[in-house]
């Protein structure tokens, strides 16, 4: 099953792999004319109706493979209005090879002239609310039809991911929904048909591009804020924890707070940048710190647990508690990791060890990354939080869903770019579930870096990373 949105994604990283839209449409296109010669034989009258999104797009290239039928592709408005430059080629391609071409500018205008098959084309994933004119009036003129109607990937009016229709749909005997089943569809009283159109498995599992679109979606259970990011860490490291809310700055969260030890703020430089400060005593993160840190915590969307904290023993024991009472969502990285294993906690957390640090959790070591990739989802199902495992691949797992990063370059083992990660991944845990927000934060992290070394060389600093962040989240993907 994939819902519109991530459907979406994945036709965005596929033309980031090389395969891109147009040759998707023609694949679609091709499996439109097999449902339909499966619903007549040729000869027969076909009607294609068409709006003009690229679901019509589908329709225009299913005429071409349909030749030997009776073919009539009727377009709901003006061809310059069509609205994508790949359907707009495809219709340009029937007008010029003389099919037999109907523009309906008048609604009342569509005549069907009782066709044996209907092809409704008018909308697909694209459709938001009830049909409007002309749509809805054509969707009236294809259910008066006594037709067998074939829908091109969900019947137009009806909504993919929920199966409902927010007014007047098209009532279809057949569907042909394209690479994956819609959520929607299994509630419909029609023969629904999945048509593989040549999206690689890579493009639903390699990170890329079309994974951006989450971010551009208005975060509904935060009420459209980015939220705001907790960062503890400090101690032995003093960098680790501004560097880490520097990246969650830059990674969109609108507001972060660091919970450092005293000795840490007074003495670190890259707080003055919007940051606040709301430090503990002393040099190093104890149990005694907890109800200081439980408070602020609560008051935060993420929490970005370790950077900096060290390993002494009160310390850790410290973090073990901090756990074990915390139901709210955190990063966990460095030296707080080793406790997850050992703690019981309500709290949602998405890990990011490397793969040292994977195995001193009890984790498995592999390689290859096609190997971690089972290990580490089945790994992360026994733990019961998300792990994102940093490597050369990095692995992003649930035990559910499971995603892989190839961003990133061997410049990126200095010091500091996991702090940068860290940070990053605590704003993108503020508004999306955790293996969303570890796949975009090491795709972001890993594009930055590779910019950066494309820019410069190597040599570079986790600091270099910062200013990247942004673009790589929400700039062009080119760039
Ligand atoms: N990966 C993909 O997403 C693929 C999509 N393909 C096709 O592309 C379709 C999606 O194309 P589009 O995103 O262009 O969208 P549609 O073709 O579904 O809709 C296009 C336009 O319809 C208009 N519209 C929206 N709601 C309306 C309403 N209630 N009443 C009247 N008009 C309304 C909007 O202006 C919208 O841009 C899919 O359903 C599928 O058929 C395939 O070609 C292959 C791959
Ligand atoms: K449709």
């Amino acid at each position: 099953m994939i819902t519109a949105e991530r459907m979406a994604a994945v036709d965005e990283n596929a033309a980031a792999l090389g395969v891109p839209r147009k040759q998707l449409m023609e694949s679609s296109g091709n499996a439109v004319a097999r449902a339909v010669r499966g619903a007549a034989d040729p000869g027969a009258a076909v009607a294609l109706v068409c709006g003009r999104g690229n679901n019509g797009g589908d329709a225009f290239v299913a005429a071409r493979f349909l030749d030997d039928y009776d073919v009539t592709v009727h377009l709901l408005g003006r061809p310059e209005t069509i609205g994508t430059d790949i359907a707009r080629e495809n219709w340009g391609a029937l007008t010029a090879a003389d099919f037999d071409t109907r523009v309906v500018s008048d609604s009342r205008d569509l005549a069907l002239d009782d066709p044996d098959v209907v092809v409704d084309a008018l909308l697909g994933t694209g459709v938001t609310g009830a049909l409007r004119q002309p749509e809805r009036a054509a969707a009236e003129a294809i259910n008066g039809t006594a037709a067998t109607v074939v829908a091109v990937d969900v019947p137009s009016g009806v909504d993919a991911d929920t199966g409902e229709a927010a007014g007047v749909a098209v009532d279809a005997d057949r569907v042909v929904t394209f690479h994956d089943a819609k959520p929607g569809l299994d509630a419909l009283d029609a023969a629904v048909t999945v048509a593989d159109i040549g999206i690689p498995e890579a493009a639903e599992l390699f990170t890329g591009p079309g994974d951006r679109r989450l971010l551009s979606r208005p975060a509904d259970t935060h009420k459209g804020d980015f939220g705001e990011v907790l960062v503890v860490g400090g101690g032995p490291y003093t960098g680790a924890p501004a560097l880490a809310a520097q990246a969650a700055m830059r990674a969109g969260a609108d507001l972060v707070r660091v919970a450092c030890p005293r000795a840490v703020a007074d003495g670190v430089q890259g707080f003055e940048e919007g940051l606040i400060l709301r430090p503990f005593d002393g040099d190093r993160l104890r149990i005694d710190h907890l109800d200081h840190v439980h408070e602020l915590a609560a008051a935060h969307d993420a929490v970005v647990l370790g950077p900096g904290l060290g390993d002494h023993e009160a310390t850790l024991a410290a973090v073990r508690d901090f756990l074990a009472d915390f139901d709210g969502r955190a990063v966990v990285d460095a030296d707080a990791l080793g406790v997850v294993p050992d703690v019981d906690t309500d709290a949602t957390l998405l890990c990011t060890p490397h793969g040292g640090e994977l195995r001193g959790m009890g984790g498995p070591s592999a390689d290859d990354w096609r190997d971690r990739l089972d290990a580490v989802a089945d790994f992360a199902a026994d733990l019961g939080h998300t792990l994102l495992v940093k490597g050369a691949y990095d692995v992003i797992a649930d035990g559910e869903r499971a995603r892989v990063n190839r961003t990133g370059n061997p410049g990126m083992t200095v010091g500091g770019t996991g702090d940068v990660l860290a940070g990053a991944a605590g704003a993108l845990l503020a508004t999306q579930d955790p293996v969303d927000a570890g796949a975009l934060a090491a795709y972001a992290n890993g594009l930055a870096g590779d910019r950066v070394v494309d820019r410069q060389g190597y040599g570079l600093l986790a600091s270099d990373l910062l200013p990247e962040l942004p673009r790589t989240l929400w700039g062009g993907a080119d760039e």
